[in-house]
């Protein structure tokens, strides 16, 4: 039998490509030690030379670089940028400080024009302008809570209605009023979300952030087509099967991952003798496969996701709101939340703007052309799937090989994170001291604990105080060393600031394509893969079709790699067929390898048996 040595998988990197960026990071890296204020004249003079050598390319962010001088390190003038900067969203309760990031005045004067440029884009999209060139497609998240802006009564009513309907149904089931056949409880108590990309991620985020302890329906997830992972999914729920509501949320309703997650869900069913039907709810667009199947199956409700909304906007759609509800979370707190926050950046103000400051933020921090990563880091544990939720958001947004005219600029933001302090006894010691390739956004939540639970574990100190402690040393720590940073203060984590949250990031995203000329509402990178994966299935199938084939003609016949590659007239996919062989052995499939998968050319392979019917489907 094959070993299975030596498997391994990797992550490549997002880097810019972008020769002058390049060059002016490695100016900058020279000049960050020199103060803006005590060397004003050094700045200028090397900001003249840089600025004539980039006056060819009119690059802002070479402009910006030749502007600056470093960070402002004196206490006063610190303070000074800290209150001159400092954004509050006052009914809100939320602050955006952004003084730990080192851009000039001359860089916002210069960046004014493509802030106007990108605050004009936006109204237009919200007015229901094609913003998704590639696809033909509106773009209407911020329609979703605030219906009245949709660009017509048709949306607008589509909107109402499905959050009605989201509303009566999470009602009835937590009532009991919907409840499943045959279970002891009387009603549902579980929910299993079937869901992969924009489809889990926002649900999975609120779900760890808003939840109560004690909800009405517990929520897990199926987000990949991992069998193990399912498996312990189901396992985990054993006999709460029976009252579990299955949610399966895809927006084009055709995703493999999501299909087998539903098929591996409904084999359960069938196996613990219960009606899958009676208790599935489908989220995806109208009369998509998921759709179709679900209507003809007659699921107990079916939700309508929008053509207009995309996968990684959708939290505010029956994709977030469905589950949040069902889990107790007040859901029209998070609209309002959103909508108050999408009132603030319409704002054509940059300082009164906290989405395009964001932008402003990125823009000067990754010199526009994503050379440094952004490094989340909630410092309250229910936000630790915030950085995975901005992870796609910002990344699937951003990262675009064209833009807008079709010249390649590789453009994008790499996101990773977990949350304070916990990330500081892990990798807080190489942003700290080592590569500088990154800027932090801390999220700093005031408020410790509900009220009245408070206790000083000593004199004076609480438990609370440590979390805020370590993030304020964290802060001030990395900026000391030259690390630039961006701070957002909420009052409570709420469905009210994790809906302004997610309007806060979702708005920045929008704005900075526009800043890089990209659109950010299309993710044509993610097909590549997709068609690869096909491709290896069908493979995977050639190579059983020659094997039975062989098999039937000779059963103690065995073909080498090059063998069965050549029969599959496929000679230059000998490594990849090595791999599905591997992997199938690995697996106990009907197919035998005999030697050593650590030495390829060793490997003899056959079938065990002749499938005749197969040779002649
Ligand atoms: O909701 P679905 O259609 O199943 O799509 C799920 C995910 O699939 C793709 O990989 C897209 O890149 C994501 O943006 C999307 O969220």
């Amino acid at each position: 039998m094959a070993s299975l040595s030596g498997l391994c998988s990797s992550f490549p990197s997002l880097k810019p490509n972008n020769k002058i960026g390049a060059e002016l990071s490695s100016f900058r890296k020279d000049s960050l030690a020199v103060s803006s204020r005590s060397n004003s004249s050094f700045k200028h003079s090397v900001a003249r030379e840089v600025s004539a050598d980039l006056s060819k390319t009119n690059d802002v962010a070479g402009l910006k670089k030749a502007k600056q001088g470093g960070l402002e390190k004196d206490p006063k003038a610190l303070w000074r940028r800290y209150v001159d900067w400092l954004y509050q969203h006052k009914e809100l309760g939320l602050y955006l400080d952004v003084s730990r990031i080192g851009f000039s005045d001359e860089f916002v004067s210069e960046m004014e024009p493509r802030f106007q440029a990108a605050f004009k884009a936006m109204q237009e999209l919200e007015r229901g302008a094609v913003a998704n060139p590639d696809e033909g497609r509106m773009v209407g998240h911020y329609w979703l809570r605030n219906a009245k802006l949709a660009p017509n009564p048709f949306l607008q009513v589509q909107i109402d209605k499905t959050l009605a309907a989201i509303c009566d149904f999470a009602d009835s089931v937590i009532s009991g009023k919907i409840k499943p056949p045959s279970s002891r409880e009387g009603r549902f108590t579980q929910i299993l979300s079937v869901g992969i990309g924009g489809s889990a991620l926002g649900p999975q985020f609120v779900a760890e952030a808003l939840a109560p302890d004690n909800p009405p329906l517990k929520i897990r997830f199926i987000d990949n087509t991992d069998p193990a992972g399912i498996d312990h999914q189901i396992a985990q729920l054993g006999p709460e099967l029976a009252s579990t509501l299955v949610i399966v949320i895809s927006k084009s309703g055709g995703t493999p991952e999501t299909r087998n997650g539903l098929l591996e869900v409904q084999k359960a069913f069938r196996e613990a003798g219960l009606d899958f039907a009676k208790q599935g709810v489908a989220i995806t667009q109208e009369n998509s496969l998921l759709d179709n199947t679900a209507r003809i199956e007659g699921w107990v409700a079916r939700f309508p996701m929008f053509d207009w909304v995309g996968g990684r906007t959708s939290e505010m759609s029956a994709v977030g709101l469905l589950p949040a509800a069902l889990q107790g979370v007040d859901i029209r707190e998070m609209l309002v939340g959103a909508s108050m926050m999408d009132e603030a950046t319409r704002s054509t103000v940059l300082r009164k703007n906290p989405a395009a400051l964001l932008a402003l933020c990125w823009y000067w921090a990754t010199d526009g052309i994503g050379s440094k990563d952004m490094v989340v880091l909630p410092y309250k544990d229910s936000l630790l799937l915030f950085s995975r939720y901005l992870q796609q958001l910002v990344m699937e947004s951003l990262g675009k090989e064209f833009d807008l005219d079709g010249n390649r600029v590789n453009q994008g933001i790499s996101v990773y994170g977990n949350k304070g302090s916990t990330d500081q006894h892990a990798y807080i010691q190489q942003l700290r001291e080592g590569v500088h390739n990154f800027f932090v956004t801390f999220i700093e939540v005031l408020r410790d604990r509900p009220p009245g639970h408070d206790w000083e574990l000593e004199p004076g100190v609480t438990c609370g105080d440590y979390l805020f402690g370590m993030l304020q040393g964290t802060r001030s720590a990395l900026y000391a060393n030259n690390r630039e940073s961006i701070t957002v203060t909420v009052q409570e984590v709420t469905p009210r600031s994790v809906g302004a949250l997610i309007a806060l990031y979702e708005r920045a995203v929008g704005i900075y394509a526009s800043l890089v000329n990209i659109n950010a509402y299309h993710q044509p990178g993610v097909e590549a893969g997709k068609k690869a994966a096909g491709e290896v299935l069908a493979l995977q199938k050639r190579v059983l079709a020659v094997l039975n084939e062989a098999s039937c003609e000779d059963p103690a016949e065995s073909l080498t790699l090059q063998e069965i590659a050549d029969r599959c007239h496929a000679p230059d996919d000998i490594e990849m067929i090595y791999k599905i062989i591997e992997h199938m052995a690995a697996n106990d499939r009907a197919l035998i390898a005999e030697g050593d998968c650590g030495s390829p050319y060793s490997l003899k392979v056959f079938l065990g048996e002749c499938n005749v019917d197969e040779l002649y489907a």
